[in-house]
């Protein structure tokens, strides 16, 4: 998986939107950050300048963590299966953003600890067809999975990316489902900058103090329990098989050549192992929003993202993503539309 080639967004035509932004009909500087996205646009897009992408596809990877039987969520993970049914009918946070938006979304049980019976047969084939396992080993005892489970995932993520993009897809978006998942999350981000769980470690859910001790620890003795390992080891150890699909699927988005807007802490831990995987990806994500989880802070610095939004969001499901698509879509729409000084005469 790690043998092909990057090829980064185009020079070029980042060259022509930065020359276009310093020639539109605003004061210079003007438009901010929704400038600096215009020119990502065109370079991820290879044109200047940039359209509006009219078909955004989001997957929202599902899995259960036995982690969460350990006290670091403030939810039991029979939320997860109930979340899965929710998504399906249309009816979660993420859903009511997508269709406010017209952003599709498919939603993937890749490890969830429930056979979701009772869910129409031939939408659980497709909602189960690259289940990889039940939920993940408590990433502070044990690995998470197997080489084998993270290499199924990744190439089940790989997979479906490229059916998206095969649906058309000109923007994806990955979205997470799984109580207990911030903390692995935590723990990958904090194994590949190499910092504290104690800077890193937010409140996910919405824990009281003392959990967010505990949560702490075992963030802590994960990482120490896995040491130095590359991308898929990391996987393997903190990870699970969610997390690990939607890493393989912003990876083979990045080395399809079409952008991916990050979430949360789980989208972003994700994007962080991606460019491990494929260096260079994240020069075609950019960052949806900023959530309130501290690991998602620093891990967007290392990655060198600026957050489009900052609204105190932190439900996952690729929601502040979502929320932040129509900011693409302005970036856009200013870039394309609005005059030249030069053609005002001035
Ligand atoms: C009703 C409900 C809907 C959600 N949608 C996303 N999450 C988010 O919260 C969970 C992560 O936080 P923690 O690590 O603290 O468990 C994940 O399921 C994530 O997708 C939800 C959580 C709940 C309870
Ligand atoms: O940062 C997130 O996306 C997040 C935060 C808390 C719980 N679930 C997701």
């Amino acid at each position: 998986m790690n043998d092909h080639t990057l090829t980064p967004p185009s020079a070029s035509a980042r060259a022509a939107a930065e020359e276009r932004l310093a020639g539109l009909a605003t004061p210079s500087g003007a438009l901010g950050r929704l400038g600096e996205l215009g020119v990502w646009l065109a370079a991820v897009q290879g044109q200047c300048p940039p359209a509006p992408p009219a078909h955004v596809r989001a997957v929202i990877f599902a899995g259960d963590h036995g982690v969460a039987a350990h006290g670091v969520s403030a939810y039991p993970s029979a939320v997860t299966p109930a979340m899965v049914r929710t998504f399906l009918i249309g009816r979660a946070g993420v859903s009511a953003l997508a269709a406010a938006h017209g952003v599709h979304v498919r939603v993937l049980d890749l490890a969830v600890d429930d056979d979701l019976e009772g869910v129409d047969p031939a939408v659980l084939a497709e909602v189960q067809r690259f289940k990889v396992r039940r939920s993940s080993e408590p990433i502070h005892l044990a690995d998470a999975l197997t080489t084998e489970q993270v290499e199924q995932a990744l190439a089940a993520g790989a997979t479906v990316a490229r059916e998206e993009i095969a649906a058309g897809a000109d923007l994806l978006i990955s979205g997470d489902m799984g109580i207990g998942n911030t903390t692995p999350a935590t723990a990958l981000i904090a194994a590949l900058l190499g910092l504290p769980a104690t800077d890193l470690t937010g409140r996910g859910t919405g824990i009281d103090d003392t959990a967010l001790v505990l949560k702490q620890q075992l963030v802590q003795e994960a990482v120490d329990r896995v040491g130095d390992r590359g991308p898929v080891g990391l996987l393997a150890g903190l990870g699970g098989a969610d997390l690990a699909a939607s890493a393989g699927f912003m990876a083979e988005a990045a080395r399809q050549g079409v952008p991916v807007l990050l979430d949360g802490v789980i989208s972003v831990a994700c994007g962080l192992v991606a460019d491990r995987l494929a260096p260079g990806a994240a020069a075609w994500f950019a960052a949806g929003h900023r959530s309130t989880e501290p690991a998602q802070v620093f891990a967007l610095e290392k990655l060198g993202l600026v957050p489009m939004l900052d609204l105190g969001m932190r439900l996952g499901e690729g929601s502040g993503a979502v929320a932040a698509v129509p900011v693409v879509r302005s970036a856009a729409a200013v870039l394309r539309d609005v005059a030249l000084l030069s053609d005002l005469g001035i």
